[in-house]
């Protein structure tokens, strides 16, 4: 079990980990590693026997070249015994291109793991991330979600493409390396493990300043990307709050700051490369002088030396790469942590495990001793009880903050009540298949959101299958028909493009269209009739009517011309209502909402 301190995207802006939690983390991003690679065993064993056959092969040479100095050469020049030297060097040249050939075999295979891989987490990360509920995505920055799915994704990409191939045949090279030189003069191969143990220290020095190094430049990094991602999201804020300096100062703070994370992971280069350099000089030296005396003393072979003076410097050459690409790894490691943690995250609204089946609803809609906060200790809704009757048309209104925006986020189950129940005909919404959830329920809210693509495919939205002739009649019956005949290429004009763009009312008008031609039980509408323009009041009040009509509507509004097509209003302070009632009464009366309205109808004079 991950530490709740670490679990999930908690702790991501640390770089300062305990043992403990470092554990978690590495055990949470191995067990990701192997779920992706699991289902291609047969690969990875296939690619895993390439290299090591292939590394044997070539680790066989200089034992080889010791065999024809020692043993063929002085066969040949003191018997004219040709065969051995004949022998050795075609067993060279085979074990060469056999080595060769299953390099470049291995490479193809790891390839195609690797990209495999790279492709089953893309879309995990995709996928996960879309169906995590909307409280994450209220806490989790859009910034710090593209830096998962791009810049972590393609540190991960560098390591499989590249690192890894260096990495995996750097190690297992050393390992064969000693082997051989242990089998050709175990004397020899002391001296190397001996030197093996600063060695060791080096390198394990090396890689946990550098592990610190790459955690800390990540999460600068993300910070730098989601500095970006809203300043250019913001960016019409930005300029009509002249921010641009401020930002400028603040991008600039971090740029720096990532600056300086990068030089001190460079700086340990510095000290890793003439170390490994050192080394590698002091164990050739102590191998060849020993070495030496021995063979002056006839005790040791000068092609068996020769062998071991190679070996001690193919077992350095590769170091220095594998500490390489201990960087590509470091940072993947890194980029694999966050998103392991992403991927950890579960929904905060979980799917039912056995829906209960609701195929048409009548949208009768119960708020049963509700409670409700965003965070564990303010309360929104403290304790709310509510019964909309099926069609029922609700207006309510209230101060800002008084929580009618957590009422409809509620009823759509955007989020869960701690206590009580929201229910729509009876049924609790948690027990309900999010399809015949969706179905029955539709929010359209001020932003009217249109992807990309023409106006007839975001009115079909609502209805996938909907005819041409279907989604025409819903844009008549909201009154979005005549604006969209007139854009360039009418229904099939692309938003997107130049003349295809919408103002904010338009925008609102195709949300409307789309939500009729959804035709739900249960319609919400948050500030949704804010960005209409006044001169169209009476169409809107005609659009509402038509959209409004045989169903159960919840309506949020600060227009009080919207409340009097309501059944019903409800006035709201600090999660209570206050006042329920018809527009009729309530006017009538001497409340809040009769306050309220006498203030609106004089600024309307
Ligand atoms: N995602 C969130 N996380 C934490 N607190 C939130 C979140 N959304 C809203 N709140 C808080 O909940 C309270 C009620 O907000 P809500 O948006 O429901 O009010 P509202 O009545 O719709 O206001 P308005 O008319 O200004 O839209 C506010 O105090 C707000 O700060």
């Amino acid at each position: 079990m991950t530490p709740s301190s670490v679990q999930g995207t908690a702790g991501e802006d640390r770089s300062d980990y305990t043992k403990d939690e470092s554990k978690a983390i590495r055990r949470r991003s191995l067990t990701l590693l192997w779920s992706l690679v699991s289902p291609l065993r047969g690969l990875l064993i296939l690619t895993a026997a390439t290299v090591v056959i292939s590394t044997a092969l070539r680790v066989l040479g200089p034992a080889l070249i010791a065999y024809g100095i020692d043993t063929a050469l002085p066969r040949a020049v003191e018997f004219a015994d040709w065969m051995p030297a004949i022998g050795v060097t075609v067993v060279y040249l085979l074990t060469g291109v056999a080595g060769a050939g299953l390099i470049g075999w291995y490479v193809v295979l790891s390839a195609r793991l690797t990209q495999a891989v790279l492709m089953d987490l893309r879309t995990r990360i995709f996928r996960h991330t879309q169906r995590l509920s909307l409280e994450f995505h209220e806490k989790y920055t859009s910034g710090r979600i593209i830096s998962r799915q791009t810049s972590d994704l393609e540190s991960i990409r560098e390591l499989l493409d590249g690192g890894l191939n260096q990495l995996v045949q750097g190690a297992l090279y050393g390992v064969f390396t000693l082997v051989a030189l242990f089998l050709v003069d175990w004397q020899s191969g002391l001296v190397l493990v001996v030197m093996g143990i600063p060695l060791f220290l080096l390198m394990r020095w090396f890689y946990n300043e550098s592990q610190k190094g790459f955690r800390l430049s990540r999460v600068v990094s993300a910070r730098l990307i989601v500095q970006f991602v809203e300043t250019m999201t913001g960016i019409r804020a930005v300029k009509a709050f002249r921010k641009e300096k401020r930002n400028d100062e603040e991008f600039g703070e971090i740029s720096a700051e990532y600056r300086q994370v990068n030089l001190k992971l460079v700086k340990l280069y510095g000290v890793l490369d003439p170390g490994l350099i050192l080394l590698a000089n002091i164990t050739m030296a102590v191998v060849l002088l020993w070495g030496a005396l021995r063979v002056v003393d006839g005790t040791f072979m000068i092609g068996a030396l020769l062998a071991a003076v190679l070996y001690v410097r193919n077992f350095f050459g590769p170091l220095e790469e594998v500490a390489m690409f201990l960087n590509s790894y470091q940072s993947a490691n890194a980029a694999l942590e966050k998103v392991s943690g992403v991927l950890e995250e579960s929904p905060t609204v979980p799917d039912p495990d056995e829906p209960v089946d609701l195929w048409t609803s009548k949208g009768h809609v119960e708020f049963r001793d509700v409670e409700f906060g965003y965070s564990g200790d303010r309360m929104i809704l403290p304790d709310f009880s509510l019964d909309i009757p099926a069609g029922q048309t609700i207006a309510l209104v209230g101060t800002t903050g008084a929580g009618k925006s957590t009422l409809a986020k509620l009823v759509s189950r955007f989020y869960d009540p701690s206590a009580g129940t929201v229910s729509l005909d009876g049924v609790d919404l948690r027990s309900l298949h999010p399809k015949d959830l969706r179905r029955a329920i539709v929010m359209v809210t001020q932003e009217a959101y249109l992807f990309s693509g023409t106006v007839a495919d975001n009115i079909a939205l609502g209805k996938p299958e909907a005819t041409l002739d279907e989604i025409e009649a819903a844009a008549r019956a909201v009154g979005a028909h005549e604006f969209i005949e007139a854009l360039p290429d009418g229904y099939s004009t692309d938003v997107n493009k130049r003349g295809g763009r919408v103002s904010a009312g338009q925008r609102q008008l195709i949300s409307f269209a789309r939500a009729f031609l959804a035709d739900p039980a249960v319609l919400i509408l948050d500030e949704a009739t804010a960005s209409l323009d006044m001169p169209s009041e009476r169409q809107i009040q005609d659009a509402l009517q038509t959209l409004l009509a045989d169903r159960t509507a919840l309506i949020i509004a600060h227009r009080l011309s919207t409340v009097a097509i309501a059944d019903r209003v409800l006035v709201m302070e600090h999660g209570r209502i206050i006042e329920d009632d018809t527009p009729h009464n309530l006017i009538a009366g001497t409340g809040k909402f009769a306050q309220l309205h006498a203030a609106w109808r004089e600024s309307l004079v």
